[in-house]
């Protein structure tokens, strides 16, 4: 993880991962009017547009509780400790499919990074590893799939395109390299990497879980809609909302008893 990013691959079988994928773009389908209310409310409020033709499931683990297990696999856990240290919390999944000729998106870095969302650690930032992302590939990534655009290396500076920094955020960027894998491998990155969401040039669907892995001094009070901190802070920001719904304890009951410690705070009580 020395350049801020990594791939584990072959962590799921491959009739898993097919089961996974179908599932998610079930889960796609059936939000996706909620979606794109979402995102025709970005657009009005002139916030950074996602790229269209890449469709959102949100809340994923109370659709697909299997997901629990393989996100909180002892292979990944091990890695994500030895960067962020023990007792981490999984912060959020979501659903990502990127339909056939979707456009390319943006150069960002994760929440709590991305300067577009309603919370953000203003940059400049210290140089400290706060939350790890994960990509969990339900189908091969390749060039021609759009596997994830990367900047190896980017977490260390101080800022990314998110926002206003004068660095065009569409721009190719020295470095820059798209991640492969095998259908079950995962992605996993430090939150500040800057990436970018590619263009699917197949005509097959990418489908891909996005996980988040915090460490347990990060606030995610701001993502829980509701809370004293979500109306302090994100509601009045104004920015993307991207709370995180919490868990009904019958789905939580299905998860696997050693995944429940990494999802006990979105406990629905
Ligand atoms: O779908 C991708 O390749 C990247 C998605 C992304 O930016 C994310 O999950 O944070
Ligand atoms: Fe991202």
């Amino acid at each position: 993880m020395s350049e801020g990013w990594c791939v584990l691959p072959n962590l799921i079988s491959r009739t898993t991962t097919d089961l996974l994928a179908k599932a998610v773009i079930d889960q796609e389908i059936s939000q996706r009017h909620e979606w794109s209310a979402m995102v025709k409310k970005f657009n009005a409020s002139g916030q950074q547009r996602p790229p269209s033709g890449v469709g959102h499931a949100q809340a994923l683990i109370n659709y697909i509780p299997e997901l629990a297990q393989y996100a909180t696999d002892a292979r990944i856990i091990e890695l994500v400790e030895s960067i962020i240290g023990p007792s981490v919390r999984v912060s959020s999944i979501s659903g990502l499919v990127n339909y056939p000729g979707n456009e390319r998106g943006y150069w960002h870095s994760d929440w709590p990074f991305n300067q577009s969302l309603a919370t953000y650690m203003r940059a400049p930032y210290a140089d400290v590893a706060m939350q790890v992302s994960g990509i969990l590939m339900l189908t091969p990534f390749s060039p021609e799939s759009g596997g994830t655009w990367i900047v190896p290396g980017s977490h260390r500076s101080p800022t990314n395109p998110s926002n206003d920094n004068g660095v065009d955020r569409f721009a190719p960027q020295p470095g820059e390299m798209q991640v492969t894998g095998a259908a079950g491998s995962l992605l996993l990155y430090d939150s500040r990497l800057w990436h970018a969401v590619a263009t699917n040039f197949t005509d097959a669907p990418r489908v891909a879980v996005a996980i988040r892995y915090a460490p347990w001094w990060l606030n995610l009070e701001v993502r829980r809609k509701g809370s004293p901190d979500f109306h302090r802070i994100a509601e009045q920001a104004g920015g993307k909302d991207n709370s995180v719904p919490l868990i009904p304890k019958s789905v939580f009951q299905q998860f696997h008893e050693d995944a429940r410690p990494y999802f006990m705070h979105w406990l629905d009580q």
